[in-house]
This record gives C-alpha cells, structure tokens and sequence, in this order.
C-alpha cells in the first residue's frame, strides 16, 4: 500500500478560554480536521481570514500542538516534538518574507543555517550549495553578502523559498506566500514554485485566500470555513462543480472571474 506523504486525521486545536479573571471563550481555529497530502502533488487550502488555514498549516509543520488528532508521515505517526529528519523533510514558507528572515544575518548565514543543522556537509559544499540555492530561485549570487532589509518583497519570498529547499525536502507548506506581493511578483514566484515542484518532485500545501492563485497551482483543494473543511476536490472539480454552497459562495465572490495568473 502506498502512503500519503503527509496526512492529518482530526486534528483540533483552540486558543484560549483560559483566562484567569475573565471568563473568555476559547476560539476553535480547526476543528477535526483531515487532509492528506501525497508526493508530488499541490495541496490548496483555501478560505476566509480567521478560517484556520494558518493554524492547520503550523500544526502541520510542527510550529503548533494538535489538541488532538494525528499526523503520520509516509504512514508513521508523527511524534509532538518533529525529529531532525522531519524538518528536513518538511519545510514552511511564511507570507511576510522580509521579517522571517533574521535581520543580523546575511542571506549567505541565513541559507547556511539550515545545511549546518542537518546535512554536516563539508565548508566548501555548503558554499557550493548555498550558490546553487540562489541561482535556483535566479537571484545573483553576489547577493550572498546582503541583509534581508536589502530586499524587495518578492526578492525577500525568494530567499525564503531557497531556505526552505537548502536540505533538499520533499514537502513545502506555504502559508500564504504571495499575498503580500504585487500581481506580477505573484505571477513570477507562482511560475517559479511550479519549476522547482517540477524539477524536484516536491509536494506543496499551498495555503491562500486567493481562489485564482489556488487554481493556478493545486492539484487538489480543500475549502475551509470555521474550522473546518467544508468541501475538498480535485481542482476542476472543484472549480467547474463546487458542491458546498460556502464555496459557490467564494467562487461567485472573485472579482471579474479567475484569471490565471501565472501565464499571465
Ligand atoms: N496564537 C493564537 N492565539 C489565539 N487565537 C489564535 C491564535 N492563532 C490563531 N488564533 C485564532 O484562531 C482562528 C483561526 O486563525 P488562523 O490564523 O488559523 O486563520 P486563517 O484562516 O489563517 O486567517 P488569516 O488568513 O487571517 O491568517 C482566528 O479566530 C484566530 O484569531
């Protein structure tokens, strides 16, 4: 039997409701939650802000504890705290590049970082390997010497991408990486997330409110709302037959229709 790369069965997870003097409510950012994610392919999650595609995301990658629920890898369960080899793995892109990224490194310690922690390669490799990252994301290497605070938005999403490739994962989740750039930045870092999927056979859960960004590059897609995955399909099915009436909701609700970015 073939198992899912990555795959989530009922997770939960509330903020909250702790309040010693105040009586408040705990939120329930997900709620019984199950996706499954499989080499290769693009994952979309996709809904409103507050629906709880970050905190899937970061339950996912290990940055937040499932209440409950379970993640497996390739079948085996998932311990609460990720081993080496996990986050070697799994990798996550966050949507504010510039401030994810150390602001006292320079782009050559900050990619260096995370060859460091998990491959011990020799000095002359990892400098090696550092040049190919950033010719890989078709930045100049000369950029190596730079701080983050030298950087555009769509510049600063490429660093953060060539970071996350540097120990050679085989899944990326990507919350939101595009949001904060202007379209045709967009466009360039979409096309490019496709030539890398294509050129290292990665896996990606692509996180975005944007329904033209999602049918640009998943495979399949899950719509959240609440807390929970109302409806998930593949891409043109889910695009050309939306059965859940949120998501004929937010398809009706893009303005001008969904163009496809990416060849734009
Ligand atoms: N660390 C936290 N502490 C308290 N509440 C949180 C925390 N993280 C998320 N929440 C709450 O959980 C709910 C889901 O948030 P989440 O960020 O996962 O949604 P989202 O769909 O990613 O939204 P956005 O696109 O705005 O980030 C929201 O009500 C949010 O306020």
């Amino acid at each position: 039997m073939t198992h899912a790369l990555l795959e989530a069965a009922d997770l939960h997870k509330s903020f909250g409701g702790d309040g010693w003097f105040t009586k408040r409510q705990p939120v329930h950012a997900v709620r019984g939650v199950s996706i499954a994610v499989r080499p290769s392919e693009t994952l979309g999650i996709v809904g409103e802000s507050g629906s709880g595609k970050s905190t899937l995301a970061r339950m996912l990658v290990g940055l937040e504890t499932p209440d409950s629920g379970t993640i497996r890898m390739e079948g085996h369960a998932v311990a609460k705290r990720r081993s080496l080899d996990f986050h070697r793995q799994v990798q996550f892109v966050f949507q504010d590049a510039s401030s994810a990224l150390n602001p006292r490194k320079t782009i050559r310690r900050i990619l260096e970082d995370p060859l460091n922690h998990l491959l011990g390669l020799t000095r002359s490799r990892r400098r090696e390997r550092v040049e190919e990252l950033m010719a890989l994301v078709h930045l100049r290497p000369e950029f190596l010497d730079r701080y983050p605070h030298e950087f555009s938005g769509g510049q600063a999403q490429r660093i953060g991408i060539a970071r996350a490739l540097a120990a050679k994962p085989r899944l990326i989740v990507l919350d939101e990486p595009v949001s904060a750039l202007d379209v045709s930045i967009q466009a360039q870092i979409l096309l490019l997330l496709k030539k890398l999927q294509q050129e290292f056979g990665l896996a990606y859960v692509f996180i975005s409110h944007d329904l033209a960004v999602v049918e640009t590059l998943c495979d399949r897609v899950a719509v959240m709302r609440n807390g929970e995955i109302v409806e998930q399909a593949p891409r043109t099915t889910l695009f050309s037959q939306p059965r859940h009436p949120y998501t004929k909701t937010l398809l009706a609700s893009v303005p001008g229709g969904l163009a496809d970015t990416a060849t734009a």
